[in-house]
């Protein structure tokens, strides 16, 4: 017992799997569905069985599934991105159970149980490592994917001539909270690719179908990883979020067509840094917790400091989450949530602008980020002078 529970067994072990079977492969898929993957009916087409599983699950608790929502007689976002979406939930439930662990990298290394002192070889990786392992095993799964771009990794990887998407994500926001159990997520963007680029070699084709423009999005969502595991996504009509049964291994739908509050109480923002900031962006805080703003309350703060926590309260009850530095990444955090804010009521801007109309030039290209109800940016976009350009690169 004691070496089964030790830490030096490395990632990903069997005692890490959430699951009793190993990830699904696209062929599992393509014959069988989220409902009984594991034992794959035969049936003759995939949007057949999938038809007949969601009249069964809808007429057994009346809510939709994330899978129900968005397949047909639903969004019906189409087989290839339904598949695709299938195999990015499924390692997010991976994750989720990762984090909650008590195996992780973090609890591992304060257990009791820690007797010796794991060789380098055996020493469990960084969570967001392994959270990028998994999702990019989940996106060659799928088949759908021609390259991935993810934060964790310097250049864009080129998985498949023929997948129809191009995904650019944040594998684990937040980790540095992850020692806390605070809560982290996992952001992504889905693009289509570029036929135009096919014949480019890899390395071109790979970084230029990363850095699209938000505009281009098709879909966009984030799992947040918290008291409930929280799918929200948007395929670009409305942003819907799915709350995790544990009981059942479902995203169930929670949220439907989320709507931002025009305006909200709360900021969120790192204000310890309220001395690097602009005279404007000083200014529009000291305003609006005097209540002295546009909007006559007196305005709260909330800084989880972890984006995908603090988006996501935003989204539910209003007000701005920034982060005014050049600190948050365009083509992995900023335009995904962008997207997201926008198809909610919302708006994702700069400081100045729209943030989705704005052009990636570099891969990991970072920028001042705030997210949120109209009203509120709108009237914080009027100070002009609010993005931080002192940036000295904070320990903490
Ligand atoms: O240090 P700051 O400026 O408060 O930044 C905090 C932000 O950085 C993040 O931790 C992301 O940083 P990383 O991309 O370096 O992980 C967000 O989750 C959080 O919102």
């Amino acid at each position: 017992m004691q070496q089964l529970l030790s830490p030096t067994i490395p990632y990903p072990s069997p005692l890490f799997r959430i699951t009793p079977h190993p990830f699904p492969s696209k062929h599992q898929f393509s014959l069988g569905d989220r409902l009984s993957f594991y034992t794959p009916p035969k049936m003759a087409s995939f949007s057949g069985f999938l038809a007949k599983a969601q009249m069964e699950v809808t007429a057994a608790n009346g809510i939709p599934s994330l899978m129900d929502y968005v397949g047909k007689g639903g969004l019906d976002v189409g087989d290839d991105l339904l598949v695709l979406l299938y195999h990015i939930q499924f390692a997010c439930k991976r994750i989720a159970a990762l984090v909650a662990s008590p195996f992780n990298s973090a609890l591992g290394k304060h257990s009791a149980l820690t007797t010796a002192a794991p060789s380098d070889r055996d020493k469990p990786k960084p969570l967001d490592i392994v959270a990028n392992e998994i999702i990019l095993s989940a996106l060659r799964n799928s088949g759908k994917v021609s390259v991935m771009a993810s934060e964790e990794d310097d250049a864009p990887i080129w998985i498949n001539d023929d997948g129809p998407f191009v995904v650019v994500l944040d594998p684990l926001d937040g980790s540095r909270n992850i020692d806390a159990s605070i809560p982290t997520g996992t952001i992504f963007g889905i693009y289509n690719r570029l036929p135009e680029l096919d014949n480019q070699p890899v390395e071109e084709k790979a970084l230029l179908n990363s850095l699209q423009s938000g505009t281009k999005l098709v879909a966009a969502g984030y799992v947040l990883y918290s008291s409930a595991t929280i799918l929200c996504a948007s395929f670009g009509s409305g942003t819907h979020a799915f709350t995790l049964d544990h009981s059942t291994g479902d995203f169930i739908l929670t949220h439907p067509s989320i709507r931002i509050p025009p305006r909200g109480q709360i900021y969120s923002v790192n204000d310890a840094r309220y001395f690097d900031w602009p005279e404007g962006l000083r200014q529009y805080i000291d305003t609006v917790r005097q209540g002295k703003g546009k909007y006559p309350k007196k305005y709260s703060a909330r800084y989880i400091c972890s984006l995908v926590a603090d988006f996501h309260r935003t989204l539910l009850y209003g007000g701005i989450a920034m982060n005014p530095r050049d600190h948050l990444r365009l083509v992995y955090e900023a335009n995904p949530l962008s997207f997201l804010a926008e198809q909610a009521g919302g708006k994702g801007s700069n400081g100045k602008s729209r943030i989705l109309s704005i052009q990636p030039v570099k891969l990991h290209q970072r920028l001042p980020l705030f997210l949120g109800s109209c009203e509120d940016i709108d009237e914080l976009e009027s100070y002009v002078d609010v993005q931080q350009k002192v940036n000295p690169g904070y320990e903490v």
